[in-house]
This record gives structure tokens, sequence and C-alpha cells, in this order.
């Protein structure tokens, strides 16, 4: 011990050194690092500094959980760089080859560990991208260890002052499963905030930046949470919402970048890869965190209720890998611009390619010119590729409607280098919505991508998935993922394989339960732990699940039949006039519910029908043409024409609240 790295990176609790300055000099090859007490502390996150108070439930120290100082990230990097001649070892590959890896492997944290002790490739090389800057797994890990520094310094023990700290905690680590808020637009510092979080064995709760103040407290009051974390920008406003719900709010630590000259004449630094890997060990090593313990809150949607904290743990996080059915690998380079409070952005857009080795590449904020540019700028209509092309993107419907509305808005050469360049990527995907036919048809036509959609829920991230290599169907989300188990059981209990029912699912990665909701989590289990989705769904005969919609939103009942409002939906998507739509049932004496259509005509529509002073589209139009599309009981009696739809982050529309609206 006494001259190894570690030594240089913990130190002993009765010497505890504030965290290392970046800039600090580096050792001569060969010698061992010394801790370098006295320097000043880190002026934007206070880390260094310990927060006062009793820290009792320390790690390995009775006094205190230990300040990890990791080695100088920048510097460290260019030793990694300079050092790592072998070709990239992708992540998963590396699991797969080690099996003992893989069994032994219970948290998301520990296969990043693995990878860094082996000090492969796939440590340093570019794992996030993000305003041009490349930043590897290393960094994240040192980031996350400021982070972990952040989160020792303040006293959230549950001896400590904050009472509301203490609720609810289940877990290990020093934190002992406390909540922390994380509110970052998608970037790397997201990343290591819920990293940190994680080696602390704090439960991470992905903040939407979105959220209207109101809905913000709701979910910080909800699930306790004891700190905030949050990027510079959106301090102010977290900082006055932090003091509202007694809890702490810092700044995330800024994760430096993959600089972008090497100096060769650095000295080798297998050793400090070796240095990150054993902090994380040491922070494991005396109250492990366990795969059973809670890791993360994510709130539902709220599309039929008010948002609920579905708690996941370690493993589950873990055993949600959606890398091997959609063949994920380390070439891949994801575009990402999918919101992070919510499985699609965060699992499938996020931990599954960084698992995986790939490169993400994060967007700020969803743009139909930016994302159409970025495809053109990687593959450039004189068959040369760029060194950082995309190949997979994944979106929600509404994304794909605009981006379509943006193509069709460009130049004829500009259209042929989009499509052109589109073509090129390996992989889109879809889901979170109902993904119309004509959707998908016109897609495929402009990008030659027949898109995938696949069927999750916040409850268990991923669960159907029509097939990578195989036929995609349209209208459908395929058949079951490996591990899953999916059964239809209709009204009377009993199950069907043909008919018509709720989807009920059991996974590996089903959540821990509905944080707080003990009874709604009881309530929401079949016998044999089979989760109730809510969805109604059926089959087709080939085993592929339909899903017919939410059975207390998208489930119209209109005399004796049952509905689907996503089959009329799709139909009406059909007409030449039609944008988007949305069907719903409202009360009615006579028929139990009267099927109404919101419809947002297109532009062209509304101005060739503004020429002659007419509505774009009317209700009797609209039947006359469903005619021999729909039966005459699915045909909307009630038209309202509307500019657009209101959605929420993940462009589902809400149709409690429309109801109410119109009811009103
Ligand atoms: N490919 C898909 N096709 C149709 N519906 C989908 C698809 N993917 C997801 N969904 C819908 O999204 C739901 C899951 O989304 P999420 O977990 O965000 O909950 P929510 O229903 O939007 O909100 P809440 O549970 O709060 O009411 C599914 O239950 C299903 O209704």
């Amino acid at each position: 011990m006494e001259n190894s790295p570690l030594k240089s990176l913990v130190a002993e609790p009765e010497q505890r050194p504030p965290r290392l300055r970046l800039e600090r000099p580096m050792k001569p090859r060969g010698a061992a690092h010394q801790p370098t007490p006295g320097l000043p502390v880190n002026a934007d996150t206070g880390v260094g500094a310990r927060g006062g108070g009793a820290l009792d439930d320390a790690i390995q120290s009775p006094r205190g959980p230990r300040l990890f100082s990791p080695p100088a990230p920048r510097l460290l990097i260019r030793l990694l760089y300079h050092r790592s001649r072998s070709p990239p070892t992708p992540l998963h590959l590396f699991c797969f080859l080690l099996p003992s890896a893989r069994q032994d492997t219970h948290t998301f944290m520990e296969v990043v560990q693995e990878v860094l002790r082996h000090g492969s490739a796939d440590s340093v090389r570019a794992v996030i991208r993000a305003n041009k800057k490349s930043y590897s797994l290393v960094q994240l890990i040192a980031a996350s260890f400021d982070v972990y520094n952040i989160l020792c310094s303040k006293n959230m023990t549950p001896n400590g002052m904050q009472d509301s700290s203490s609720k609810g905690r289940n877990g290990t680590g020093f934190l002992h499963g406390a909540r922390v808020g994380i509110v970052a637009k998608p970037s790397p510092e997201f990343v290591a905030g819920v990293f940190g979080t994680w080696l602390s064995g704090g439960v991470a709760v992905p903040l939407a930046l979105s959220y209207p103040e109101a809905e913000l407290l709701h979910v910080m009051n909800d699930s306790d949470i004891s700190m905030v974390l949050s990027t510079k920008e959106h301090h102010e406003i977290m900082e006055n919402l932090s003091i509202k719900c007694s809890a702490y709010c810092s700044i995330l630590p800024s994760v430096t970048s993959i600089p972008s000259e090497i100096n060769p004449q650095e000295p080798s630094s297998n050793e400090a890869i070796s240095s990150v890997s054993t902090l994380i060990t040491e922070t494991n090593s005396s109250k492990k965190i366990k795969g059973d313990d809670p890791a993360l809150i994510l709130y539902t949607s709220g599309t039929t209720g008010k948002p609920k904290g579905v708690v996941h743990t370690h493993e589950g996080i873990l055993s949600q890998i959606l890398s091997e059915a959609w063949g994920y690998r380390s070439e891949d380079q994801f575009l990402h611009c999918l919101p992070l409070h919510h499985v699609h952005g965060l699992f499938n857009a996020l931990f599954a390619p960084l698992y995986s080795g790939s490169v993400v590449e994060f967007i700020p904020k969803f743009s139909v010119s930016g994302i159409w540019q970025r495809w053109r700028e990687s593959y450039p209509n004189d068959a040369s590729k760029s060194t950082e092309a995309i190949t997979v993107f994944t979106g929600v419907p509404t994304m794909y409607t605009r981006l379509l509305q943006g193509y069709d808005s460009m130049d004829p050469d500009q259209k042929s280098a989009s499509s052109y360049a589109a073509k090129h990527l390996r992989l889109m995907m879809c889901g979170s919505s109902a993904l119309p036919s004509p959707l998908m048809k016109r897609w495929e036509e402009v990008t030659g991508h027949r898109l995938l959609e696949r069927y999750g829920m916040t409850e268990f991230v991923m669960a159907l998935s029509n097939p990578l290599h195989g036929i995609r169907k349209e209208g459908t989300v395929g058949k079951p993922l490996p591990r899953i188990e999916a059964k239809i059981i209709m009204e009377d209990g009993a199950e069907t394989t043909t008919g018509v029912g709720e989807l009920c699912i059991r996974s590996p990665s089903l959540f821990k339960e509905y944080w707080k909701r003990p009874e709604v989590t009881a309530e929401s289990f079949i016998d044999g732990g089979f989760f109730k989705t809510g969805d109604t769904v059926t089959v087709d005969e080939e085993g592929y699940f339909i899903i017919l919609g939410r059975t207390n939103a998208d489930i119209m009942k209109f005399g004796g039949y049952k509905l689907s409002a996503l089959e009329i939906e799709a139909v009406l998507l059909e007409h030449d006039a039609v944008l988007e739509c949305a069907v719903l049932g409202l009360p009615d004496e006579a028929y139990g519910e009267v099927i109404c259509a919101i419809i947002v005509p297109k532009e062209d529509a509304k101005k060739k029908a503004g020429q002659d002073s007419k509505p774009a589209l009317t209700l009797e139009a609209l039947t006359s043409w469903s005619k021999d599309k729909l039966a005459p009981y699915k045909i909307p009696t009630r038209l309202y024409l509307w500019d657009s739809l209101p959605r929420n982050a993940m462009g589902k529309v809400n149709k409690k609240e429309l109801k109410k609206l119109l009811g009103a």
C-alpha cells in the first residue's frame, strides 16, 4: 500500500485532503503519487470542504465517508491516449468473453469498473459527444468522483440535520438510498451526476427541465429529495426550489473533455487507470452497493393520472440491456435528442449504448434542421463518410412527423442529399407511442428505413419489439424481447392467446415498487409476478402484438362496442389534409361515448381551403371519405380542427386532460 497509486488517491482519514486540483504537476514515471494536502477547494462546487455535522455512516472510516481525489483527469486522459495503442474492445464483447465478469456484476458501475480494471482502450476513447467536445469513460468516472465528494461533503446521513433525508432509505453505500435529484440538459455532466450518485449509494431522480415549477415540486417532495445537483444554468431556480423542499443544492462539476492534441512526452499511466478502478473497488468494498438496492426513480408521463415514482434497482438496470436485441455495437454512434427523465432517452439511447461501448452524441434540443444537417454531414453525397458519422437514431412518432415536414420544405437538392444521408444510417427506431402506418410508409419512401417499432413502459423499460433482422410489421410492436414473458388477460381473468385483453409482463427488469405507494404496487401485479400494463392488446396470427391503447384513455365504449382510438387515428392519418390527430370518446347519454376527432390540418390544406374561405376539413367530407375505410360505428361524429395538439416532453397527448377540456 505504501507505494501504491491508491495511496495517492485515497487519503487516510486523519489527513484527508481536499480534492486535488486538475492542474497539479504529474509525478515522474514510476514514482508513487503523494497526497497533496491543502490545495484550495473548488470554488464552484465547494468540493474539498466537509459540510459539517456527523457523518456516522462513513464508508471505511468511522469518522466519515472518504473524500476521494481522482487523478488529474485532463492529464490522465493524455497519458492514457498516449499509452493505448490496442484496438478498442467493445464493452459487451468484453463482458461476454469474460463470463465471470458478467455473472458477478450486479450494478452498472461494476461493469464500468471491469472495463477500467482491464485498462482497455474503451476506457479512454470517446463515449459521449456534446457541443463538439468528446468525453471518455475515465473522464466520466473522474467527474463522478467529484460528485461523490460533493455528496460526502453534505450531511445527508440519517442522523443529519435534514429530517426529510432520512425518510425511506433502504440502500447501502454511505447515502443508504437517499434521493438525489439531477437537473441537467443531456450532457456528460448528467451522466457523471448519475454515476456519482450510484457510487455513493444514492438513488438518482432525473428531473425534467420542461416541468413547470408546481410539477417539479411535486416530484421533489414526492421522492423526498435530499439533494439536488444541477448545472450552473439551472442553479438559481433549483436552489430556490430546494429550499422549499428542505433539500441541499449543489452545482454539478463540469467534466473535462478529451484534449484535441496529445503530448507524446507525457509519461505512461496504466497505473492511473487502475487507480480510478481501485477507487470504485474501495467505494464498493466496505458497504457494497447491492444489486437489489434502489438506483433510480423515474416518474411516469402522467398520461393516465398523476405521475408516479417508479423505483428501479441496480440489477434491473443492468438486466435491461437492449444491445443484444438491437445489435448495438462499439462502432455505433447515436444521435440523442430525447429527454433523460424517461426510459426511451435514458435506457434505449444512453445506458444501453454506453454498455455496448457506442458513442452517444447529445443534441440538447430536438431540432428538425439540426438533425437532417447532422445526417448530411455524416454521409455527404460524394460517397465519403465522416469519422463521426451517426449510425443509429431513435425517436418518438411526433419527431418523425416533424422531420418529414422539414423534409417537405427542402429544395430538391437538399431533399436528395438528405434522403441519401438518412439511408446510410444502420438503424432507425421508434416508440413511446403508436407509430401510425402512413407515417411508417412515408418514412420508408423518403429514407429507405423501415422503422423498428417497439413497446416499453417506465415500469419495465422495454418488453416487445419488432426484429432487427426479419419482418417489421406496421401497426404492431413485435414480439417479447429475450427473457421477457407476455400474456393477455381478459376481463373475466382468463388468459387468451388470440383474443383482446390487458397485456401483462414479467421481466427481470421489472421495477421494484411505486415510490411510497405500496397499495398501488400490490394492485399492479397478478399471480406469478406479472405486471398489469393497463394497455389493451391483441396478437396477430404470427404472434406479433398489436397495441389497441391505454384501457382508460384510448379504449372507447360506443353502444355495445369497444373501439380503439389508435386504430381510428391510424386511418384518419391517411387523409390528405390530416397532419396529426387525436381520437377520444366523449360522454354521451344514448351511446355511452361518442367518437370525437381532433385534427391538425396540413399547412397546404389550410392554405387551399383558406382561399375559398372554407375550413380545411368538414365532418361531412371526413365521414364520406371514411365510409369505405371504417365501420360505420367507428366513424367520428364530432370534429375539431386545431392548430396543434398539446403534447408532453415525450410527444404524448394527455387524453384525460383533453376529455376534461372538451367535456367542459
Ligand atoms: N410502440 C408503442 N405503441 C403504442 N403505445 C406505446 C408504444 N410504446 C409505448 N406506448 C404507450 O406508452 C405507455 C408507457 O409510457 P409511460 O411509461 O411514459 O406511461 P404513460 O402511460 O405515458 O403515463 P402514465 O403511466 O403516467 O399514465 C405504454 O403503456 C403504452 O400505452
